[in-house]
């Protein structure tokens, strides 16, 4: 695979996914061995982003005696995840350039075996479930924040008139006649999540709600996105039953139920039920189940840097930043080894490897989506109006609204609060995103600071003049699953499967998920498959794209208990 001379910042360090079958559910296409070795000697980790370093971690502790190393285009590990100290009259203040904080759901034990191998389990700062900033979140609409009900507890009456009354909730009793609506045309293979829930409740519920919730993760059109890979219990269900209601009634999915059915792709059932078994240590555990959110004291590149130090300390890793990979291909005529090209022209080095484990991107499956985001801080508190997470501002707000194409505000202190020793007001500006794609350049650093101060001001009625300020571009930042992903990946599997005969893994936020949890888990995953000689198993790490068995009936809490009998057999009959 030749890659693009001179990999740009982000070539090295976003990433992609998964592991071969997990545990028993091998599939029939991953039985070839092609090596008597207990162990592969060599391996090259390539790209130091969270996927790239999570990936080295787990896998050394797979393979102690494994030789690793570790390409990274850039002078500085860890990606995108970015935090800067900044001094400010009366103390400190701590700038998220990009991800800011972790959610510790069952998907994230991951991540929590590592902060646990790595010993950051005191430096972990949690904003609690009932804190305002984890219970009042905003959407901007049509010309104000609307409040949304969050849990814990019922929403107020209030916010309810509030939500109604801005009309952002327009729609939503649509879903209450679901049911009733026609089935999808069977040829119908994938389709938008905009069309989605315009086709199942109503357009007005996309464009309002929906659509803001996927500027907040993916910074990404809704009208281009893919249902069957975004939503893809609600497409099953609609698949199955022909509704998303009759689906849910139909494995008896209530939700007022502790032991609650769902559907399950046979391979993240598994892996969900391999993550269950992850053991973290009783007072992290407990710090962890009470946060809605959580980051460190130091900010979410404490974790970066404290990898990277634990991999320095290891005689058997080496680091080797600003080494772009030039290419990556198959020594000729070994089935064995695979050469590497890494650093500047003029400079190259070559070497080969028993495994390589790629978090290096793929242009042509995903698109990108490049956003802007604005740090600011001002010296006086309580500035923004209201207390919370922040707000996100969906498609259908008019431009009028949102000239300069803000995705969201996140107000960071009320979000995470211990980072900071100055008191004041701390917020950023998420800008660009799918709203910039077809334009033909982006604003400089310093436009984007004016365009968030105009944003701030119009939206919260903020003029004051910041004490300290950021502004970052991170160009082509997150990928996006548009229609038709999944027929995609499985193509791009194929062939990479076949190229490479099982000594590439292919791991990062392209393929399972765009956040630093997603990229933990899904180097855990790649790690965990090695395991038993399953690294000379012909896969690419993308089995699950590859794994076309049908959905079954599990218990959302998977690993709670087997499902009765006869439940197993109805679901096999069906
Ligand atoms: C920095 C830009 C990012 C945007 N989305 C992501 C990043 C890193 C990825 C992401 N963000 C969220 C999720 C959901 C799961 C989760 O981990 O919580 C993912 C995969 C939710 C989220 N969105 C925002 C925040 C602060 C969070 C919590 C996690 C985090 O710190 O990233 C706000 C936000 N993110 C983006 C925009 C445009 C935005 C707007 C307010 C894009």
């Amino acid at each position: 695979m030749r890659l693009k001379k001179h990999v740009p910042l982000f070539e090295s360090t976003l990433k992609h996914v998964v592991a071969r079958p997990l545990l028993s559910s091998r599939c029939g296409r991953c039985r070839y061995a092609t090596s008597s070795a207990a162990y592969p000697e060599n391996i090259a980790v390539l790209g130091g982003g969270i996927s790239g370093l999570a990936s080295a971690h787990f896998v050394a502790k797979e393979f102690p005696k494994s030789k690793i190393t570790i390409y990274e285009a850039n002078k500085e590990a860890g990606g995108w995840i970015r935090s800067r100290k900044v001094d400010v009259p009366g103390g400190s203040v701590l700038f998220e350039y990009g991800p800011r904080t972790l959610r510790p759901t069952p998907s994230s034990k991951p991540t929590g075996q590592l902060i646990q191998d790595l010993g950051l389990a005191s430096d972990v700062i949690v904003t609690r479930r009932d804190a305002p900033g984890a219970t009042n979140r905003y959407i901007y609409y049509p010309d104000r924040l609307v409040k949304l009900p969050s849990p814990p507890g019922l929403p107020s009456l209030r916010s309810l008139i509030e939500l109604f009354r801005s009309g952002a909730a327009d729609g939503v009793f649509s879903a209450l006649t679901e049911p009733w609506w026609p089935r999808r045309d069977p040829s119908l293979t994938d389709e938008s999540v905009g069309a989605f829930i315009s086709r199942r409740v109503d357009k007005r519920v996309a464009q309002n709600l929906v659509s803001a919730v996927y500027h907040g993760i993916y910074a990404g059109d809704i009208w281009k996105l893919s249902v069957k890979t975004l939503m893809p219990l609600l497409w099953q269900h609609e698949g199955r039953s022909g509704s998303i209601a009759k689906g849910m009634h139909d494995i008896d999915a209530d939700f007022s139920k502790p032991d609650r059915r769902t559907l399950w792709h046979p391979y993240d059932l598994a892996s969900a039920k391999a993550m269950h078994d992850i053991e973290i240590e009783s007072g992290l555990k407990t710090t962890l189940d009470e946060a809605s959110v959580y980051s460190f004291k130091g900010g979410l590149q404490q974790l970066v840097h404290k990898l990277k130090q634990n991999l320095e300390k290891n005689k058997n890793v080496d680091i080797k930043l600003d080494s772009p990979v030039q290419s990556f291909k198959m020594v000729p005529k070994s089935a064995e080894r695979v050469k590497v090209v890494a650093g500047h022209k003029a400079k190259e080095t070559t070497k080969n490897f028993d495994l390589v484990i790629s978090t290096l991107r793929h242009k042509p499956l995903t698109e990108y989506v490049t956003v802007m985001t604005v740090n600011l801080y001002f010296s006086q508190p309580n500035l923004i109006p209201v207390q919370g997470f922040g707000y996100l501002i969906p498609q259908s707000v008019p431009l009028e609204q949102n000239p300069e194409r803000a995705l969201g505000v996140i107000f960071d202190s009320d979000a995470i609060s211990g980072q900071d020793t100055a008191p004041g007001t701390k917020l950023t500006v998420m800008l660009g995103g799918h709203w910039w794609s077809d334009w033909p350049g982006h604003p400089s650093e310093a436009e984007g600071l004016e365009m968030a101060r105009s944003v701030i001001e119009r939206h919260l009625g903020i003029t004051a003049e910041p004490a300290a300020s950021h502004a970052r571009l991170w160009p082509d930042c997150i990928p996006q699953y548009t229609v038709g992903y999944e027929d995609r990946l499985k193509e791009f599997a194929t062939s990479a499967r076949n190229e490479f005969k099982g000594r590439v893994r292919l791991v990062g936020n392209q393929y399972n998920g765009v956040g630093v949890n997603d990229c933990v888990g899904g180097a855990w995953l790649m790690a965990r498959g090695l395991r038993n000689g399953g690294w000379r198993q012909r896969s690419c790490g993308l089995d699950r794209a590859l794994d076309e068995r049908p959905w079954v009936v599990d218990y959302a809490a998977s690993y709670s208990k087997p499902l009765p009998e006869a439940d197993a057999k109805a679901e096999e009959k069906a």
